[in-house]
């Protein structure tokens, strides 16, 4: 196997290392230590936090694991039941258990007694969850790994009280909070995996819960390929004057072998970037072109929104596990579509596909990941993924990686690819651009050292074969041609990639890129075959109508994403050649979206059908369906209104947002009328009971009263009420205050808060009106909270690269 660019031999650490962790990396085979190891371990096992930059697949986990190990071995303090020695942080549950298991194979091949404890969310009930911290309490773990919301629950105790966020915030004031079902008081070590992300905004509440309950007296270690965010924030992890190991990648490819220049990349120098300019509707042509081209291989593609996986996973299982899905029309149809696809497609070898986001169920998420990670190398698979596997798993003979869309945060972009090209081992990724804007990326990339170089363009001849040639006729792409379409590069983009220090001349020559053409998508050479492909997957989609709702949520949620770039001024949505990229989603009509107000969108070619008629292929479903809209016809015959929504409905057939929306306020609408029904029901109860005719009289009259008897807040009231139910005498101080005393005194003080109320508003309700100020405090709560819901209830499924904690 080819291994990094090794070091010095294990034994040759100083300090050394415990016998036992010697002969454990010794049976891993691994007898040299990579760069970032050598860097590292002696300077985290001398007591000193370390901060840790190294390119991806360059052995970082060793690199922490082995001085975790044995710094917990020569430490002098003896762990209680209940105490936990060492904790390992990581964003996602995969990357966590991927941890865990290199931890505890070291512990078996080390001898070393530590009970290590995996502790990573994704319970489906809350019982659930509870059983598993009751577990782990019971075995008392030495070494916790993790990730940050469920590490919380464990050392801080869960929240019983309060609601936690996505992103671990607590929404209601202070939260109340369980048993911690561990201690870290004696922690010796921290780490910190993909630091950078874990020290983003969307885990700083569960981390700050977490680092407050650690002690002080401790080793941190901070550790990721892209740690480019100031010392500042690394400082919130709590870090004293900690040693930064920074492991650069001497690019030697591009040297000048004269001068001798050698320049520096942030990703393995086993790895190929290549871009590749194209319209977004023949980038499916491209990859499976590509993987024709490639033979039997294992590939990772890349997409930006958990809908968009969704999609492509079915549609990919369709064209090319044609067993995995029934065609409509039954095996006649099935050798049709068979036919008609091997006329654009020909592999000759089984392909698998896989999927893999962070809305899916958890177990359904690790039996995926294991099966694409025991493929063995040379037999052809795909994973559909989204960011959360972009960083840290070391899936074992990835071939390539393809970016279907560029990452939403450029930080993902070296990590994404370095999930191929791994522990030496050579291999190449593709990222897909859109012709507008999209092309300045290439330059942006290479100012943060990720040199890319232009990709291959592929072309199917008439017989199938894959070529890199245009068919005569056709003008490619990267001709050299003057063409009135075409601009000038720009002086500022020309060789940017020198423009970090130094100078000019002393450094590597640039990566010799073709000139980039400014096609506008519309006008790209044609490609008929690409387009045969794209006609084809919308006919699968005119008859499946779960591929057809698939692919319009996922155009959507991609147009939605890709308004979240966070390089803006590259990724413009105005430049997004949007019919193209409707296309690309095998859309039968454009979607009505705000987003394509404005928009030419004329030349989109509608497919001839009435969507109505697009049958799911499940019979229970389809028959379900069939039922609804029968039953909404009818009542579109009956009322305008009704037949306004069934055709607002049919428009927004792309979207089951609105019927998610209609069902939720559906169940508000019964948890209100359930409320409201046990509170009538508890008043009425109270009246009844009441003896006291005038009274009974008043209340009747005045329910605010009535309600704030039954609340019992007002001591004298709820003394009343219960004198007046007969449960008590009326004695004593407040017993001989009349009834009407009291009630005019509660009034009376009810008064004083609306006035209060009204003045700290600063509005000009009548103080004496507080019945109606109330409603329409109610009512404006009512309309802001309705408002924030507007702004979030749509959730197409953006890219997750964070945990679902909860
Ligand atoms: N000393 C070594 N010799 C040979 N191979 C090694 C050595 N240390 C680690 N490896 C192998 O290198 C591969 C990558 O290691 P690892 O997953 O730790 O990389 P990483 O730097 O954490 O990557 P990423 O940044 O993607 O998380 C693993 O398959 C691991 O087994």
């Amino acid at each position: 196997m080819a291994v990094p660019t090794l070091g010095s031999a294990w034994t040759a650490l100083r300090p050394p290392l415990r016998q036992g962790i010697l002969e454990a990396v010794a049976s891993l085979g691994f007898e040299r230590m990579t760069p970032v190891q050598e860097g590292t371990i002696p300077a985290f096992t001398q007591n000193s936090d370390v901060v840790v930059e190294a390119a991806t697949g360059s052995g970082k986990t060793l690199a922490f694991v082995v001085p975790v190990l044995e710094l917990l071995a020569r430490s002098q303090t003896q762990l209680a039941h209940g105490e936990v020695g060492a904790v390992i942080i990581s964003p996602t549950r995969e990357l966590a258990s991927q941890i865990f298991g290199v931890l505890d194979e070291m512990l078996r091949l080390s001898g070393l007694d530590y009970k290590p404890c995996l502790v990573v969310g994704g319970s489906q009930s809350a019982t659930s969850t509870a059983d598993e911290l009751a577990r782990m309490r019971e075995l008392g773990p030495d070494i916790l790994v993790g990730t940050p919301g469920r590490l919380e629950d464990v050392l801080c105790g869960r929240l019983k009280r309060g609601k936690k966020t996505k992103s671990g915030t607590i929404t209601a004031a202070g939260g109340v909070r369980g048993r911690p079902s561990a201690s870290a008081q004696r922690l010796e070590v921290l780490v910190l995996d993909e630091a950078d992300r874990l020290l983003d905004m969307g885990f700083e509440a569960s981390l700050s819960a977490i680092l407050a309950v650690l002690p002080k007296q401790r080793r941190t270690g901070l550790f990721s390929a892209t740690m480019t965010e100031g010392l500042s924030q690394l400082m919130r992890a709590g870090l004293r004057n900690p040693v930064r190991v920074q492991v650069q990648v001497q690019d030697r490819r591009g040297a000048d072998s004269s001068s001798g220049v050698i320049s520096e990349r942030r990703i393995p120098a086993t790895l190929t970037v290549a871009y590749l300019v194209c319209p977004p509707d023949r980038k499916l042509a491209q990859v499976l072109r590509h993987i024709q081209s490639s033979g039997p291989q294992k590939y990772i593609v890349y997409f930006s929104t958990c809908a968009a996986v969704d999609y492509f996973y079915r549609l990919l299982r369709r064209l090319l596990c044609p067993a995995a899905g029934a065609v409509p029309g039954g095996k006649p149809a099935l050798r049709a579509e068979r036919q008609r696809l091997a006329r654009l497609f020909r592999a000759g070898y089984p392909i698998s596909v896989h999927s893999l986001h962070g809305q899916m169920v958890q177990k359904k998420r690790q039996a995926t990941y294991g099966a694409f990670s025991a493929l063995p190398a040379g037999e052809a698979g795909i994973l559909l993924c989204t960011d959360v596997a972009s960083r840290g798993l070391d899936i074992p003979d990835v071939d390539c990686v393809i970016q279907w869309d560029p990452p939403t945060d450029p930080k993902s972009f070296a990590h994404r690819c370095g999930r191929t090209a791994r522990a030496g081992r050579s291999g190449s990724a593709l990222v897909f651009l859109n012709p507008g804007s999209e092309e300045a990326y290439v330059d942006f990339l290479a100012l943060r050292k990720i040199p890319m170089v232009a990709g291959r363009y592929l072309w199917q001849g008439e017989d199938g074969s894959i070529t890199d040639s245009a068919p005569p006729g056709v003008v490619g792409v990267d001709d050299d041609d003057d063409d009135e379409e075409s601009e000038p590069e720009p002086e500022s983009e020309r060789g940017s990639e020198d423009s970090d220090d130094g100078d000019a001349d002393d450094r590597a020559p640039a990566v010799k890129r073709p000139r980039r053409r400014a096609f506008p998508a519309a006008k790209y050479p044609p490609d008929t075959r690409s387009d045969e492909l794209i006609d084809m997957v919308r006919d699968v989609a005119a008859s499946d109508r779960d591929i057809y709702k698939r692919g319009n949520v996922a155009f959507v949620s991609f147009v939605q994403s890709y308004l979240k770039h966070e390089a803006m001024y590259i990724f413009r949505a105005k430049e997004l050649p949007i019919i193209e990229a409707a296309r690309g989603f095998g859309l039968l009509h454009l979607p009505s979206m705000p987003e394509l107000r404005g928009r030419p969108t004329a030349r989109f070619a509608r497919y001839a059908i009435d969507t109505d008629t697009i049958p799911y292929l499940d019979a229970r479903r389809e028959e379900q369906r069939v039922a609804r809209l029968a039953a909404a016809k009818a009542a579109a015959q009956e009322s305008k209104s009704a037949r306004k929504k069934l055709r607002k409905d049919k428009a927004e057939a792309w979207s089951n947002a609105r019927e998610e929306r209609a069902q939720a306020q559906a169940r508000k609408r019964e948890r209100i009328q359930r409320r409201d029904a046990a509170a009538k029901a508890r008043e009425d109860e109270m009246l009844a009971r009441i003896n006291d005719p005038s009274l009974r009289e008043l209340l009747a009259k005045d329910p605010l009263l009535a309600k704030q008897m039954l609340s019992g807040r007002d001591k004298s009231l709820r003394d009343m009420a219960q004198i007046a139910a007969g449960r008590r005498e009326r004695s004593g101080p407040r017993g001989a205050q009349s009834l009407e005393a009291i009630i005019e005194a509660a009034r009376e003080k009810r008064r004083a808060q609306a006035a209060s109320r009204s003045s700290s508003s600063s509005s000009e309700e009548e103080p004496d009106d507080w019945e109606a100020m109330a409603r329409k405090e109610k009512i404006r709560a009512r309309l802001e909270a309705k408002t924030k819901r507007r702004r979030f209830t749509f959730n197409p499924g953006f890219s997750d690269e964070e945990e679902e904690q909860q």
